[in-house]
């Protein structure tokens, strides 16, 4: 039996500070337990717990990119960012759009064990647009994959997007698409609008990505599939998804925002360096905070990290060479606390609804983004509300260091992740 138990903490941040005694990887008891055994006592000091954060959108690279993260850096990065469970994206070499691959990912993932790390399936056979990949095959491997997506590249033919819908939904899956009409993005390299004019720079505009978002909320409706909408970027999205979600016409519709769109915008290109380079592009201050607000209303129904590590050649180059994305598992809830919490348009509550429990459901996963309650499994999280910490990119776990937060001061730091009752971080260590 192993026992481990928090002392005087405040599940969601509310109320007087509780013990909670994890048995097993069970939550065995929530209220006083003092003089209490126990393997491990963690000292709450009143922090916050939450259900262990839970990622739609992580790029780990392997198989094929090593050189910039790995299942086993990139798990390191996700447990001590807080979460217990990462999605992992098929763009990888191979793509991950067979049975075979993965499954691999799933079993590494289980080895390194410091998060549960999900397999993506591709929705095209090679991410190339023009086959539907083996989407039951993958369902039906060990890995039970269930949500699937072409990210980094938008599926864009309506009827191999369609399909993708119909057949998803035989078994219950979820197509997250990746909105970028790449007849209206090709050469695109910003935001397009008057910061990009003014740098020179090809314009990616915003209808590019709304009006797939417009046709995939149709689709989903007319075949009763699951759509999922990756890193919503524009306020127009936004106002799509607002008029979806109040018709309910059938099927269903989800969508993410990332933390490097709640905060950052354009201004931030003047510099051209390439750390800011990401796709969708940082849009401006009006995006921003019409993304704040569709998260804190529900609009947008949760916050995905899209943590895409690039080697530093891949970034250490002009503008136009260099790949887009960037870190974010360890910065996420940081950024979210700044954006969202500190401003009012989250409590802690909502912190777990968009970081833990929607994504949980929206992916169907029956052991996360669950209640803090006795008989529920142990995936938590300890986070200290208001001590703050100063990004140093050559510090975080990932391998590549294209993190757009370097020497930034974030509020609210990870204590403690559990995952089934395992310790996986503790205080700002790994423990594999
Ligand atoms: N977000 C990015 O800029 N890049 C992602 C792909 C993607 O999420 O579209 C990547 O794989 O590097
Ligand atoms: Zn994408
Ligand atoms: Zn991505």
């Amino acid at each position: 039996m192993s026992r481990v138990l928090l002392r005087g903490v405040r599940p969601y941040g509310e109320g007087e500070p509780v013990d909670v005694l994890v048995v097993d990887g069970t939550i065995a008891e929530v209220g006083a337990a003092p003089g209490t055994e126990a393997d491990e006592v963690v000292a709450g000091g009143g922090a916050v717990l939450l259900p262990g954060f839970v990622d739609l959108h992580t790029h780990l690279r392997e198989p094929g990119r090593e050189d910039a993260e790995t299942i086993r850096t990139g798990s390191a990065a996700a447990a001590l960012g807080g979460y217990t469970t990462v999605f992992a994206m098929a763009n990888t070499d191979p793509v991950a759009d067979n049975a075979v691959v993965v499954e691999h990912v799933w079993r590494r993932g289980r080895e390194v064990g410091l998060v549960d790390v999900h397999p993506v399936g591709a929705v095209t056979v090679g991410l190339g647009g023009e086959r539907l990949a083996e989407l039951g095959g993958m369902a039906a491997s060990a890995a039970g994959v269930r949500v699937f997506s072409d990210d980094g590249r938008c599926v864009d033919d309506p009827l191999l997007m369609r399909r993708a819908l119909e057949y998803t939904k035989a078994f219950g899956g979820v197509v997250a698409q990746h909105a970028e009409d790449p007849r209206l993005t090709a050469g695109a390299q910003a935001h397009e609008g008057p910061t990009a004019a003014k740098l020179g720079l090809a314009g990616w505009p915003a209808p590019a990505e709304e009006s797939i978002v417009a046709r995939d909320c149709l689709l989903a409706a007319h075949t009763g599939g699951s759509l999922h909408v990756c890193h919503v970027s524009t306020a127009g999205t936004a106002d799509i998804l607002r008029w979806w979600k109040a018709r309910d016409a059938g099927g269903a519709v989800s969508a993410e925002v990332t933390p490097h769109h709640l905060l950052l915008t354009d201004e931030r290109l003047a510099t051209y360096d390439p750390v800011n380079k990401v796709n969708p592009p940082l849009r401006t201050d009006a995006d921003a905070a019409a993304l704040r607000q569709a998260l804190a209303e529900g609009t947008v129904d949760c916050v995905a990290t899209d943590h895409a590590p690039h080697a530093d050649q891949h970034k250490d180059c002009e503008w136009s060479a260099a790949s887009p994305g960037m870190l974010g598992l360890q910065t996420a809830l940081g950024i979210v606390v700044r954006t969202m919490v500190r401003p009012g348009l989250l409590d802690w509550r909502g912190v777990a609804r968009v970081m833990s429990e929607r994504p949980a459901r929206i992916a169907g996963l029956a052991d996360q983004g669950r209640p803090i309650a006795a008989g529920e499994p142990a995936n938590l999280v300890l986070v200290d509300p208001d001590d703050e910490w100063t990004v140093r990119a050559a510090e975080l776990a990932s391998i590549g260091s294209n993190s757009p937060y370097e020497g930034m001061r974030l509020p609210g730091r990870v204590l403690v992740t559990l995952l089934r009752g395992r310790i996986t971080a503790h205080e700002g260590e790994v423990r594999f």
